[in-house]
């Protein structure tokens, strides 16, 4: 059986089973630094202290997948949350299930940012690695460094075969 994701544009609303949409666009904001910055204030939390985890920050230089591709797997991070900022005002695509022990093919969700978001998946969340839409796309990510296993992959057979392609 084959299925297409359908893509759904990413909004905090519907990104909510899965973490955090980090955004300017309706987001809490004050102004500091005597009036002369907005801060829009913990637009996620970074949740990696589970076995003594500690808060790090990296780039990742990706390169965009062939469209359409099938979804050969997931993968989730039981120990701490994991965010992507595009650093350019770059759109890219982000593949999620929900937590929980397995992946059904229908469960998983495609979103397509506007550019100017990044998403903090929550610790346990299922998604597929970093995609990419432009050649080196840089991403800033916040994600957990420390002792254990912080890096569960599931892969689908070729029995239900999911594309995605925009
Ligand atoms: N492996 C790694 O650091 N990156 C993945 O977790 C990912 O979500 O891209
Ligand atoms: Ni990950």
């Amino acid at each position: 059986m084959l299925s297409v994701l359908k893509v759904e544009p990413l909004t905090k609303a519907a990104f909510k089973p899965f973490g955090d949409v980090i955004e300017t666009e309706g987001s809490r904001h004050f102004l500091i630094n005597n009036g002369s910055t907005e801060r829009f204030h913990r637009l996620a939390d970074v949740d990696v202290s589970a076995a003594q985890g500690e808060p790090i920050i990296s780039i990742f230089r990706a390169q965009p997948l062939p469209m359409p591709f099938t979804v050969k797997m997931m993968e989730r991070h039981p120990l701490g949350s994991q965010a992507f900022i595009s650093r350019g005002e770059e759109p890219f695509l982000v593949l999620v299930a929900p937590p929980g022990d397995s992946v059904n093919g229908d469960q998983l969700r495609l979103f397509l940012t506007n550019g100017r978001q990044g998403v903090n998946y929550s610790r346990g969340v299922w998604h597929h690695p970093v995609l990419a839409l432009k050649p080196d796309q840089e991403f800033i990510i916040i994600d957990r460094a420390g002792e254990g296993n912080n890096c569960d992959e599931i892969y689908f057979d070729s029995g239900h075969q999911t594309v995605v392609e925009i």
